[in-house]
């Protein structure tokens, strides 16, 4: 068998509102933005029968998932932005973890999570040696 590996991409999108705290400038009002997310996985094997890494339709699930702990709140309101900012770059790991929490069953590991506010500004996180 060869030494290559697959890495499938699912893009989604949520809306929400937030307020960046001890930003010095407009984002500390509140505002909104429809935020696109971009999840990637990986893996080297196929399935013999269907061929495929995972079906997207399982990894999208998933993520509407968790984009949906997020759609329609003000995040600053939840836990997970109780202590920290809830930020592009927070809002990236909180999916990240969340999202990997439900792929545990799965012969995948998760490479990142991207969050963008609009198409020319995002936040990607991802874990350097992850599993
Ligand atoms: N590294 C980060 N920088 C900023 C974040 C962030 O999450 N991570 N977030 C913001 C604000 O959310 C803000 O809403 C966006 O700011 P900004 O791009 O400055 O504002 P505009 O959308 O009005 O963009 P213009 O290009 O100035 O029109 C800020 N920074
Ligand atoms: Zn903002």
């Amino acid at each position: 068998m060869g030494t290559g590996r697959w890495r499938l991409t699912v893009r989604e999108e949520f809306s929400a509102s937030h307020q960046l705290r001890h930003y010095q400038g407009k984002c500390e009002a509140l505002h909104g933005h429809n935020f696109g997310v971009e999840v990637s996985i990986e893996g080297d094997r196929t399935d013999e029968r269907t061929g495929m890494l995972l079906d997207f339709k399982v990894l999208k699930d998933i993520t509407r998932e968790c984009v949906g702990l997020l759609d329609h709140k003000h995040l600053n309101d939840l836990e997970a932005f109780a202590g920290e900012n809830p930020s592009s770059e927070h809002l990236a790991r909180f999916l990240f973890r969340e999202i990997e929490g439900r792929l545990g069953g799965y012969a995948v590991s998760l490479v990142e999570v991207t969050v963008a506010e609009k198409s020319s500004q995002s936040a990607t996180y991802f874990e350097p040696g992850g599993k």
